[in-house]
């Protein structure tokens, strides 16, 4: 599913609106219905219903629910954080509108303060949350940021329109957000109500259609959310015929004193997913035999400068870092990967810290493809940044790093992000927290690798992968919600594959105008039965 940014989002609206013959009224007039159908759904009998009223049309938008709400007697009020001199044109009129549906009570249209309009906002069923869309920039100015504590301080259900105030649509950045309990958002979702952190503001998110025309806005769709139904063309194609050696070889090297399970982990991950063969490169001084017997082991020689090619001849595929401790052999080898070998490298764990004093050396000089899977810890010393900076500018970063290295990175996370050089971003909303459990991550890697050997192309095996392995931890959390083992997400990877692989065509026909609603569910479902998405 498409994702947007707050400038595509506009554009669109721009060009719906001169192109498409659209007024802006009608447009509103449709997104006000959604949120007042949003507030309902919140709460179905509510006794009043307050709205906080920024100046632009992201107000507008919740004047039109009210007024919505209003012509079904429900009891609503507007308190207003500007004078009506810096309102939108189209708020003004949204206003005056109002103010006849309500009867032209007096009370119906207020001004806010903090004091006067706290036991108003107190003793509503739901407030809708229309200070600031898409159009915010920046800090909150102050009178707004008074406006998110004390909406924030009530123990009242918000809904808030488009996004919660205080939170970047194109980044989820926001210290000081709104927290709502609902968002209804107009069109697509937006990138920012979507990563973390601007997915711990937003509570269940409904996207509305409200008319717009996608068509006369984007050449090419650069950010998206993976969705089951997605899946059927991402996953591999297995004819009946298939042996082992069509199905891909994969080489993981890594391991070092005290962490040989890390390579086995994520060789056990690219077996669940489907790859043919699997060997592990230990040292010399490694061990001979894996823990998985259906993993094959081959030793670095004790002087490999020569020997290195005759490993890597008949590879698909090889990742690489997992278990890994820096030094100067591992520079050397990894540099023969990164240069001569032909194929996909997947690179984890200990290679960002064998590259962390000169992270642009990890490029690979023979302009293969090269998928690069941090969590945040590793790619803030990759980059010698604090962990912080690297969750606050999670999207800038991915952006900036993945151009310069010409490589996907795959930043591992609550929400996963994964952005590829030419600028296409996903965000994955599969997962468990039974997965913040040891060599987690080494699965993940052995997923991608998995799936790269079979010949899925990389950002796909990339997008694929991170969907996979959190629906994975989210099977497996409907009898473990707690002490999983890596190897059995592994595990759970090949029964989610499998289960898709069969079950992919029989897609569940829905509603087109339906609104959807994307939340992270307490039992995640395979493709047949939804997904991290429902129609409603
Ligand atoms: N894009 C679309 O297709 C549609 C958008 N609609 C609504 O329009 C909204 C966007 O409307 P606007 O562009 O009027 O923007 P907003 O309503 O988000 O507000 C913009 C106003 O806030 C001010 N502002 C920006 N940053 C600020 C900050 N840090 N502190 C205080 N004030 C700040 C700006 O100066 C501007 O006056 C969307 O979120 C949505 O609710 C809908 O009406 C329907 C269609
Ligand atoms: N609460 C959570 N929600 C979603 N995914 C999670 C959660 N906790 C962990 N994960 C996933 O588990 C994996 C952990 O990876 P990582 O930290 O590299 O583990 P390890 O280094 O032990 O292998 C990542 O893919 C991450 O996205
Ligand atoms: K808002």
């Amino acid at each position: 599913m498409k994702v947007v940014i707050p400038s595509e989002m506009s554009r669109m609206e721009k060009r719906t609106i001169q192109e498409g013959f659209l007024s802006e009224d009608l447009l509103m007039e449709r997104a006000g219905l959604a949120v007042a159908r949003g507030v309902l759904a919140l709460s179905p009998f509510p006794s009043s219903v307050v709205a906080m009223v920024g100046k632009g049309n992201n107000g507008a938008d919740a004047v039109v629910a009210l007024r919505h709400l209003a012509l079904k007697s429900i009891k609503t009020a507007a308190i207003l954080l500007y004078p009506e001199g810096e309102h939108s044109k189209a708020l003004s009129l949204a206003l005056k509108r109002l103010s006849v549906a309500q009867g032209g009570r007096p009370d119906g249209i207020l001004h806010f303060s903090p004091q006067t309009s706290i036991h108003k906002l107190r003793h509503a069923s739901v407030i809708i949350d229309g200070i600031l869309g898409t159009g915010f920039k920046g800090e909150p100015a102050n009178e707004v940021l008074v406006a998110i504590e004390t909406m924030n301080a009530l123990h009242v259900p918000v809904l808030s329109v488009d996004i919660p105030t205080g939170l970047d649509g194109e980044t989820g950045r926001g210290e000081k957000a709104v927290q709502a309990n609902r968002t209804v958002t107009f069109a697509f979702p937006k990138w920012g109500l979507l990563v973390d952190p601007g997915c711990r503001y937003t509570g269940d998110l409904v996207v509305s259609d409200i008319g717009l025309y996608p068509s006369l806005s984007f050449p090419a769709p650069s950010r998206q959310l993976i969705l089951p139904e997605d899946m059927a063309t991402l996953l591999p194609k297995r004819p009946p015929s298939l042996h082992k050696g069509q199905a891909g070889h994969l080489l993981v090297w890594g391991g070092s004193d005290g962490k040989w399970g890390a390579p086995m982990l994520s060789g056990l991950g690219g077996q669940r997913a489907g790859a043919g063969l699997l060997t592990l490169l230990f040292p010399h001084t490694g061990p001979k035999t894996s823990f998985f017997p259906e993993q094959m082991i081959r030793s670095l020689p004790e002087s490999f400068s020569e020997g290195l090619s005759a490993i890597f001849d008949n590879i698909d595929v090889v990742a690489m870092g997992p278990g890994l401790s820096p030094g100067s052999e591992e520079l050397q080898i990894s540099r023969y990967v990164l240069d001569e070998f032909s194929g996909p490298v997947v690179a984890d764990a200990g290679i960002f810290d064998l590259y962390r004093n000169f992270p642009m050396s990890l490029v690979r000089s023979n302009g293969a493809p090269l998928i690069l899977t941090p969590h945040p810890g590793e790619f803030a010393r990759y980059l010698n940044l604090p962990v912080s900076t690297v969750l606050e500018h999670s999207t800038e970063l991915l952006l900036e790093w993945s151009e310069k290295l010409s490589a996907i990175i795959l930043l591992k996370g609550y929400r996963t992000i994964i952005a590829a050089p030419d600028g296409r971003m996903t965000v994955n909303m599969t997962g468990s927290p039974n997965m913040a459990t040891a060599g987690s991550g080494d699965v993940l890697t052995g997923v991608i690798s998995g799936l790269l050997a079979q010949g899925t192309s990389p950002y796909e095996a990339v997008i694929l992968s991170a969907y996979l392995h959190g629906l994975a931890g989210a099977e497996l959390a409907k009898s473990r919600s707690i002490g999983i083992l890596a190897r059995e997400l592994a595990d759970s990877v090949g029964l989610v594959l499998s289960a898709a692989a069969t079950e992919m065509d029989q897609s569940v026909p829905h509603d087109p105008w339906g609104d959807i609603l994307l939340t992270r569910p307490a039992r995640p479902i395979l493709p047949t039965t939804g997904g991290p998405y429902e129609k409603i």
